[in-house]
């Protein structure tokens, strides 16, 4: 990977042009709590695979391997662009009230809460897909979304075999520096009014527990030693969640694999994994393709290095629409209207960037 150039806003948006011109992948990203935006370019449309390893580029990876290809970009061209500052959005936007779409929601859940009371099935994450009018870029609402979330991995990600993709994560999948790893366990979600966390109830912890558990099975099932930490109150924009981090220390090969292993996690599948997956394949009535995949940048701070996120909080653009995907999980003790109003809350991160000018 060539070292990043350091470039103004304007110069990027013009090389952005001519590559988008071309239809070639790119990817922008801002890390958590950074305020520079790290540009990576591809020249060509070959899909080189994530193969760990030495690897250096991109992975843009999908939900379920079966249905959307796992992308990864070489990074022929590398830039770095301080944020520019004044879009943030302002918080005053809701969703637009659908009744229809509530009551299907609900059916969903409900038919869900039956089936985990008398299968095996212990929680499943259901999610929505919707569309609305858009004409904006993808670098503007990058941008905003940059500009509204300082704590979120933002990104946007564009690619001729998936089409473009942004989005503002709360939820790292794992980091990993070559040595030292950690993976968080992410769930459990309520409005945030103010700075106060919420208080949270029994049905969140447990929700949140199984993901913990799920991690922890997985490092020792690797032979891997996992490091539980505390579970805190996390803000992610407009919501809090429940976040344990699990550290480990393991060698290249082995986190490459733990990776495998962990994705789909049940923050955003389910518990039993199989049972979960095939749930949701056969219920909701969209492909999620790249929603709750994950992506990252591989190998930037040594060999077999990454920094993955899940794709959450994210839409897809498309010919002026947006798809903008939301979800969460569903446990024997759900209650369908709060599950509904859940995941309208969610779906404010990116619609905030979407429906607000910020002039
Ligand atoms: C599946 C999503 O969120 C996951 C991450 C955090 C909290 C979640 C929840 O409370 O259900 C979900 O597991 C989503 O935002 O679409």
């Amino acid at each position: 990977m060539p070292s990043p150039k350091k470039i103004k806003f304007s110069k990027l948006e013009r090389l952005l042009g001519e590559h988008r011109g071309k239809s070639l992948p790119f990817a922008l990203f801002r890390n958590p709590g950074e305020e520079e935006i790290h540009s990576l370019l591809q020249n060509d449309r070959e899909n080189p695979g994530f193969t760990g390893g030495d690897q250096k580029g991109f992975v843009f990876a999908p939900f379920h391997t079966g249905a959307s290809p796992t992308l990864f970009l070489r990074p022929d061209q590398a830039y770095r662009t301080p944020v520019p500052g004044g879009a943030a959005c302002a918080m005053d936007i809701g969703p637009r009230p659908d009744t229809e779409a509530r009551e299907i929601h609900m059916g969903l859940v409900e038919e869900a809460v039956r089936e985990i009371r008398t299968t095996s099935l212990e929680k499943v994450v259901l999610a929505r897909r919707f569309s609305l009018p858009c004409t904006l870029s993808a670098v503007e609402i990058f941008l905003r979304l940059c500009q509204t979330y300082p704590r979120a991995f933002c990104y946007v990600w564009s690619h001729p075999d998936s089409g473009t993709w942004l989005g503002a994560s709360p939820e790292q999948l794992m980091e990993f520096d070559g040595t030292r790893g950690h993976t968080d366990a992410l769930a459990g979600t309520q409005p945030a009014a103010g700075f106060v966390a919420p208080a949270w109830s029994a049905k969140e912890y447990r929700e949140q527990q199984l993901v913990t558990d799920f991690i922890v099975e997985k490092l020792r099932e690797a032979g891997l030693e996992p490091e539980v930490g505390p579970t805190r109150d996390e803000r992610a924009g407009a919501l809090w969640h429940l976040r344990t981090r699990v550290g480990f220390q393991a060698d290249a090969d082995a986190a490459a694999g733990l990776v495998g292993a962990l994705h789909p996690t049940p923050a955003v599948c389910g518990q039993p994994r199989g049972a979960a997956r095939d749930y949701i394949l056969g219920h909701e009535n969209f492909d999620r393709e790249y929603y709750c995949g994950f992506l990252g940048e591989v190998g930037r701070t040594g060999p077999g290095s990454f920094r993955l996120f899940v794709n959450l909080r994210c839409l897809q653009l498309r010919e002026n629409s947006a798809y903008i995907y939301t979800g969460g999980g569903i446990t024997a003790d759900s209650d369908p209207a709060a599950e509904w109003d859940e995941i309208q809350h969610k779906s404010l991160t990116v619609l905030r960037a979407l429906q607000n000018s910020p002039d």
